[in-house]
């Protein structure tokens, strides 16, 4: 086992830095999910690659989830729908008309590196009572979906899906809250009626012409691979990340290098945000990430799992940063990211 950084304190070990030497371990989660016997070493494995690499995979069992075993497929018809469709449901920031801010479609934008298109959805696709047309504020507004005639059994796809990150979710930051010596019910509380975001994400297939103006980042000839999702680290808790077979996802190394996360069937990728990394006065760590690719269409699922809005987040300790209402640093934070750049917290004014 590695030891954890900020636990181990001046015991720091080597970092493992090489090809051969995955930095990312593969964490079979039958013991968490089937309560099969284990459970204490999986708990300590996942809180080791929390603390170490802030990545990891995890094993699960195909029908262990309960859903269908086409569902990514399914979830990704999104793609298919018509430009009109599609415009529906994009941001106001992309469609004047439209009056969601927050959830909803964003079409690619030709001024960054990250080429993609995609679709935020809220916790009301999966638990209507959440839905909030009062308030005005964009973190708690509806999600905009496409006519059940369009994309016929996808709502109810959505709405599985979404559950069933949420239940995985709760495993994990279970797992964390034993591992670390936390209360269990202290950490979870927050994620009552939690405001999760599942984000459907297609990089479309780029000609090499018009990605050549921009230096390759790896390979050579037909297997040249440009960046096409910027480094970045995620803002919020915990991400469930699935990704199709072509890959890309790549994690920054200690060294200062990056590593590919190859895709895997029967596998999530789990990595951790900024404000769990605050929350656990950084012995968790929120670490960077990026896409490359470009000639390839390539789709990916992050399920980003979120505390409510207004849940107030109180780290363990005295060297936390004294608490903070999650909904209010959240939005902060997420300024720099290119998708939600330059947006009001505010409802969109009548025309
Ligand atoms: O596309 C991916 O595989 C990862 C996307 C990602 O890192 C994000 O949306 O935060
Ligand atoms: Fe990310």
């Amino acid at each position: 086992m590695i030891a954890a950084r900020a636990i181990a304190g001046s015991d720091i070990q080597p970092r493992r830095d090489t090809m051969s030497q995955t930095l990312i371990p593969h964490i079979d989660l039958t013991p968490l999910l089937a309560n099969t016997a284990g459970r204490a070493e999986t708990v300590a494995a996942i809180v080791d690659a929390a603390c170490d690499s802030g990545f990891m995979t995890i094993g699960i069992a195909p029908g262990q989830l309960d859903l269908a075993d086409d569902i990514h497929g399914r979830l990704l018809r999104f793609f298919e729908l018509d430009e009109d469709h599609k415009q529906q449901l994009a941001r106001h920031k992309f469609v004047a008309a439209n009056r969601n801010v927050y959830r909803g479609y964003f079409p690619p934008q030709d001024e960054d590196p990250t080429w993609k298109e995609g679709i935020d959805l809220g916790p009301d696709i999966a638990h209507p009572e959440r839905a909030d047309n009062a308030s005005g504020d964009p973190l708690r507004e509806p999600t905009p979906r496409p006519p059940e005639a369009a994309l016929p059994g996808w709502a109810d796809d959505i709405a599985a899906y979404y559950r069933a990150m949420e239940a995985l979710g709760r495993v994990i930051a279970g797992a964390l809250a034993e591992g670390l010596g936390v209360d269990r019910e202290t950490l979870l509380r927050p994620f009552d009626h939690g405001n999760s975001t599942l984000r459907l994400i297609h990089y479309p297939e780029r000609r090499v012409e018009t990605l050549e103006a921009m230096p390759a980042v790896d390979g050579e000839g037909d297997a040249r691979r440009w960046l096409v999702g910027v480094p970045h680290c995620d803002n919020g808790f915990i991400t469930l990340l699935w990704q199709d077979q072509v890959g890309g996802l790549q994690v920054r190394t200690p060294a200062g290098g990056w590593e590919d996360v190859p895709p895997r069937d029967n596998a999530l990728v789990v990595n951790f945000g900024r404000l769990l990394a605050d929350w656990s006065s950084d012995r968790i760590q929120a670490t960077e990430h990026r896409i490359v690719g470009g000639t390839r269409s390539r789709h990916s699922i992050p399920f980003f799992f979120e505390p409510a809005v207004d849940a107030h987040i109180a780290a363990p300790d005295a060297a936390g940063d004294g608490g903070y209402i999650y909904g209010d640093r959240l939005w902060e934070r997420m300024q720099a990211f290119v998708e939600f750049q330059g947006l009001e917290r505010t409802p969109v004014a009548d025309a």
